[in-house]
């Protein structure tokens, strides 16, 4: 079969590694209706899934190994667990493409990238993701920030699996009310909850960065919903913002991500463009 990508003309050819619900929502909207795009591979840990869903799809995208898609592609966006990040961002920035990620928190340990990115003219974009008014947070910090906190509450549910908790499971014992489960930085965050916190490492790196950006993480019994609180003092402004987001199929992950992924990509090609 011929690949796909050799059809482009002109538009950007896209790949999204990690088929979850992040990759699947933003395929399916950039396989319908996002004008100057074409889903052009897609990669997942199990080819056959992965190769139903490329079926799927009118444009039918090649499915191809997370390290493969980078040749393909002039944009890939990676949707997929922390542990990968490596093999799906590097050959992007080599190749001085364009990289969007999800997880931001690996990002922080692959810091390296962005200098690579510096001399192959490569393009590194961190969406809002699941959370909200990073454009405020960003021209706070062309002033002076004082301080940038962020309280998030999560079912415990979304919590079971992060490292930081392994060995820290009578902090959860057989909790009835919220319980406060970490009080650190972002980058502490990252390595502790790399699949939970990349929210937290977004809004580091639009403020004071990550070893200045204060996190406390709940876990709520209650709760049905991630929500994050986060406060900034700064000479321009003070303000503070909160986001309660409904889970997709992956409880850890918001419907919103997805979307926020969607409008980035829109936002490119527009000659309107809102927010910064
Ligand atoms: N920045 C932000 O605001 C947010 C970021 N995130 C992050 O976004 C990412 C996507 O979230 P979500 O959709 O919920 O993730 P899921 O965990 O539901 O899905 C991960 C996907 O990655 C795929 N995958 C695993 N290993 C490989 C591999 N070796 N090669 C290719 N694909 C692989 C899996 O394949 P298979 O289906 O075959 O198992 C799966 O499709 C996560 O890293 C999450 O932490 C999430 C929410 C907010
Ligand atoms: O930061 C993350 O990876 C996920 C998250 O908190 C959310 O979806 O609210």
């Amino acid at each position: 079969m011929t690949p796909s990508w050799t059809t482009a003309a002109g538009r950007t050819r896209v790949g999204i590694v990690g088929l979850g619900p992040v990759g699947r929502a933003v395929a399916r909207a950039v396989d319908g209706s996002l004008d100057g795009y074409l889903l052009t591979a897609l990669s997942a840990r199990r080819p056959a899934p992965a190769q139903e869903f490329a079926d799927s799809l009118p444009s039918r995208p090649a499915v191809l190994r997370a390290q493969e898609v980078a040749d393909a592609c002039d944009l890939v966006i990676e949707c997929a667990p922390a542990a990968i990040f490596d093999q799906i961002a590097q050959p992007v920035v080599e190749q001085g493409k364009t990289l969007v990620v999800l997880s931001a928190g690996a990002l922080l340990n692959s810091w390296h990238l962005v200098d690579t990115a510096r001399t192959t003219g490569a393009t590194i974009l961190v969406p809002t993701g699941a959370l909200l008014g990073l454009d405020a947070v960003q021209a706070a910090a062309e002033g002076v920030v004082h301080s940038v906190r962020m309280t998030t509450r999560k079912p415990l549910r979304g919590l079971l699996d992060a490292p930081y908790l392994q060995d820290r499971r009578h902090l959860l014992g057989g909790a009835t009310e919220p319980v406060r489960v970490f009080s650190g930085t972002a980058r502490e965050a990252a390595s502790g909850f790399p699949a939970n916190l990349n929210v937290a490492v977004a809004l580091a790196l639009a403020g004071v960065g990550p070893d200045r950006t204060e996190l406390e993480i709940w876990a709520d019994p209650d709760l049905d919903r991630n929500t994050h609180q986060i406060t900034v003092e700064a000479d321009s402004a003070s303000f503070s913002m909160s986001i309660a987001n409904v889970p997709s199929e992956n409880v850890k992950t918001g419907l919103i991500t997805a979307l926020s992924v969607v409008v980035l990509l829109r936002k490119r090609t527009s000659a309107l463009q809102i927010g910064t």
